[in-house]
């Protein structure tokens, strides 16, 4: 099979033609019209980014809608970085930043986000492990990298998009496996890189966050080989890092916009937190950890608790000065701007929106830099000081006036009881004899895949293959189908005909 001329342009099976299909020239180009056009993309807008579309509908951002931003922030940065020539050199020495690269591995960076997203990802990783035995578990972005490299149909020959190098390495946000590789594992450098620690709460169980299970590391291997030499195996391709800061950027800004809109964030609480601890910052640095801890409440705590945990974890870049300032600025922001309005959906309100991510969007993706010897904790690709703060500060208001919410809590549980049960009940489904011909056929389908994939010496290894299909099967449907499907399948619904299967 004829060789592309370019190792970043290369495709899993070898090849560089067009394939059928493929209505652009450029390799890359054909690599995010790929992506666009499957399914598991489409079922992106049916998936919680911070709150299940099921229950708020467009009123806020799913899965489908924030790729689409991730993309469009992604291939801004890429394009001012190459259209820089000062950075032209350094940029081609780590291994080259495409915003066709780029765009295409915002728009998958997120395909394996299960139902429920994020809450969605624990409960699936430990029902993998604790009850399906299945020593990789479940991670969000391990999936994304499985979907198009092994579980996405294209033509009869292919499993997964065939993508090009280049395009997986850049969804590599953590180009290790949980376990294994590379060897040193990175959640055994001190410090570890973002994501490569192991959490607390099971030292064991190797890193919390990977890009890729066992079962696609030799396709990850081939993905990162054109960038030997040029970055360390554990560290992102600048183009990962493109994404990975995009993705970053894109939730900062619409995760407050979202709240604001449905009336959860509002100006007195923000003000009192932040200006409390504006006027008290002195007297709040003082005070012990375990002091502020059993302070929680009080306004001004839970952000100086922010402060003392960016300089324990991000000692590189944190700054007491850029601490204050970014404070100060997403106050002004958020208290004097776009929260002085309730939400109302008057035009006027929707100009706020619009000026307020309009403003943010251009001040972050203009303060980006690369840097020839990040941090450990960085990738080649990061904000300014300034800016990196104004970030964090944005998250932790999500944190602190969104996800921290009781009612959001409630529903969370039910959500993962929820999963629980679905889980259980496709397993018992899975296994009985009497219904192995009227299975969904997907699920017997992903069982042959998962079969395939181990070694024939395997122990258990039609249970491990059985174990996997329903984390596939599981995870690759919508919010609402997962909900559907469970109604059905607990008989509390009489719809015969419903969507739940369709995938
Ligand atoms: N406990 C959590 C954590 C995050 N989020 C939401 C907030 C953001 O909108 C988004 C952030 O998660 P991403 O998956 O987009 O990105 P991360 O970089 O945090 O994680 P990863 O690297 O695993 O994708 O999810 C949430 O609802 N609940």
């Amino acid at each position: 099979m004829e060789q592309p001329a370019d190792p970043r342009a290369r495709r899993l099976f070898g090849g560089s033609a067009r394939a059928l299909g493929d209505l652009a020239a450029s390799p890359f180009r054909a690599d995010r019209d790929r992506i666009v056009a499957s399914p598991f993309f489409a079922r992106l807008g049916g998936v919680t980014q911070v709150i299940s579309p099921v229950g708020s509908g467009l009123l806020v951002h799913n899965r489908l809608t924030h790729s689409l931003k991730v993309a469009q922030v992604a291939r801004a940065i890429a394009e001012r970085l190459t259209a820089d020539p000062t950075q032209r050199g350094l940029l081609e020495k780590l291994g080259g930043c495409d915003p066709d690269v780029v765009e295409a591995a915002a728009l998958a960076h997120d395909l394996g986000h299960p139902p429920f997203g994020h809450l969605g990802e624990r409960v699936l990783d430990r029902l993998a492990r604790q009850r399906l035995g299945l020593a990789d578990g479940f991670e969000g972005n391990a999936q994304s990298y499985r979907i198009v490299t092994s579980t996405e149909i294209r033509g009869a020959a292919t499993t997964g998009l065939d993508l090009t190098a280049a395009v997986r390495a850049a969804m590599l946000k953590y180009p290790w496996t949980r376990l294994d590789h590379p060897d040193p594992h990175p959640r055994h450098l001190r410090p570890a890189p973002r994501g490569a620690a192991a959490p607390p709460d099971d030292p064991d169980s190797g890193s919390a966050k990977f890009g890729a299970y066992g079962t696609e590391l030799a396709d990850l291997r081939q993905a990162r080989a054109p960038f030997t030499g040029r970055i360390a195996q554990w560290q992102q391709t600048v183009e990962a890092s493109v994404m990975d800061t995009a993705d970053d950027i894109a939730y900062a800004i619409h995760d407050v916009e979202d709240f604001y809109r449905v009336g959860v964030l509002q100006q007195g609480t923000v003000a009192a937190e932040l200006m409390a601890w504006q006027r008290e910052g002195g007297h709040l640095r003082a005070v012990t950890d375990p002091v502020l801890t059993g302070a929680a409440r009080r306004p001004g705590a839970a952000i100086e608790a922010l402060r003392r945990q960016l300089h324990r974890k991000d000692g590189w870049i944190a700054d007491d000065d850029a601490f204050a300032a970014a404070v100060e600025h997403v106050r002004e922001e958020l208290v004097d701007g776009l929260l002085a309005l309730p939400f109302d959906g008057s035009i006027e309100a929707e100009q706020y929106v619009a000026r307020f991510s309009a403003r943010w969007t251009t001040r972050l993706v203009d303060a980006i830099t690369v840097t020839a010897t990040p941090d450990v904790r960085s990738g080649h690709v990061q904000l300014a000081p300034a800016q990196w703060h104004e970030v964090q500060v944005l998250k932790f208001v999500h944190h602190r006036f969104v996800l921290a919410r009781p009612d959001l809590a409630l529903h969370q549980r039910g959500q993962a009881r929820l999963l629980d049960t679905l889980v259980d009940a496709l397993w018992q489904w899975l296994l009985d004899p009497e219904e192995e011909s009227r299975l969904p056929r997907r699920l017997p389908d992903l069982v042959e895949l998962a079969e395939a994939e181990l070694h024939p010496r395997t122990p258990d290894r039609i249970g491990r293959a059985r174990g996997r299909a329903i984390v596939d099967f599981v995870a690759q449907l919508t919010d609402g189908q997962a909900v559907a499907m469970l109604d059905v399948l607990s008989g509390r619904s009489g719809a015969l005909w419903t969507d739940a299967f369709v995938l």
